[in-house]
């Protein structure tokens, strides 16, 4: 008997990934901190890596941007091999994706504002001053942020500070999202705030994005998938589910601590 079923446009496009990584690894002179790391994001999705402080994620994500040279693999980033582009390409990518800092990192001697409005005179050039202001304005609300545009960063709690950083890294649109420990230093209330925020961007601005973290928590408010990394390879894939209802001694360590 043959099978007649039509061909859905959902089975026609079930790989639809905006970064590919295959055999990955970099280290540092005799240590071997990525050891061929294999991963993929989806588009549209929110994928976490969780890891032990050293197993190797900020690496992996300054190799995704190319902030550091892999040794050996190939990373694809919305179809580009980013170890083979130039400077110019590399440039032009590089604006594709956006970058959450673990510290945040707003310039303290300009208003939110006039944070707000550096990316997007340097990325956004066509735009006018009224379609940047009107921009800067949208992206703040989006943020729950109305009203701080003239506050300056040290007027904010580290909370909101977090949310300023996050719309200046989204009002230029960016295809990517990588958040490095969004939540790291905040309290759990705040935490969660930010959780609901990266669940909220990904709606708004249709991003995929990888979210580093420890904080369970955050993983478990936001995950499509989770990818734990260790000794810079991956330990365990799966969702939410897969890892608490692993049986699993290490994984079991991790979501009780
Ligand atoms: N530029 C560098 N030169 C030398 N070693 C480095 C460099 N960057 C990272 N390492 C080493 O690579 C290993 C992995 O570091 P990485 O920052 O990726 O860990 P991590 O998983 O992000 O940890 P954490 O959760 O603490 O931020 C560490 O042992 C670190 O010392």
């Amino acid at each position: 008997m043959t099978n007649n079923k039509p061909v859905t446009p959902e089975s026609q496009n079930t790989f639809n990934s905006v970064i590919e990584i295959n055999n990955l690894s970099k280290g540092f002179a005799e240590q071997q901190v990525l050891k061929n790391l294999s991963l993929e994001l989806h588009n549209g999705e929110n994928l976490v890596i969780l890891g032990k402080s050293g197993s190797g994620k900020s690496v992996l994500i300054k190799c995704i941007v190319r902030l550091l040279n892999s040794d050996y693999g190939t990373i694809k980033v919305l179809g580009e091999n980013v170890n083979e582009l130039k400077s110019k390409g590399l440039a032009a990518l590089r604006k594709k994706i956006g970058f959450l800092f673990q510290s945040g990192a707003l310039y303290d001697s300009m208003t939110i504002k006039q944070n707000l409005e550096f990316p997007l005179i340097r990325i956004k050039k066509k735009l006018t001053k009224m379609e940047r202001n009107k921009k800067i304005e949208e992206v703040l609300e989006n943020v729950g942020l109305a009203n701080t545009l003239d506050k300056m960063p040290s007027e904010l709690s580290g909370g909101m500070q977090k949310r300023a950083s996050l719309a200046r890294t989204i009002i230029v649109d960016p295809l990517i999202m990588l958040y490095d420990e969004p939540t790291t230093g905040l309290d759990p209330v705040t935490s969660d705030g930010i959780s609901a925020l990266i669940n909220d961007i990904q709606k708004k601005y249709k991003t995929s994005s990888i979210i580093i973290t420890h904080d369970i928590e955050c993983a478990r408010a936001t995950a499509d998938r989770i990818i734990m990394l260790k000794d810079g390879e991956v330990y365990l894939e799966g969702t939410i589910d897969d890892f608490e209802n692993s049986t699993d001694e290490l994984i079991q360590s991790f979501f009780k601590e």
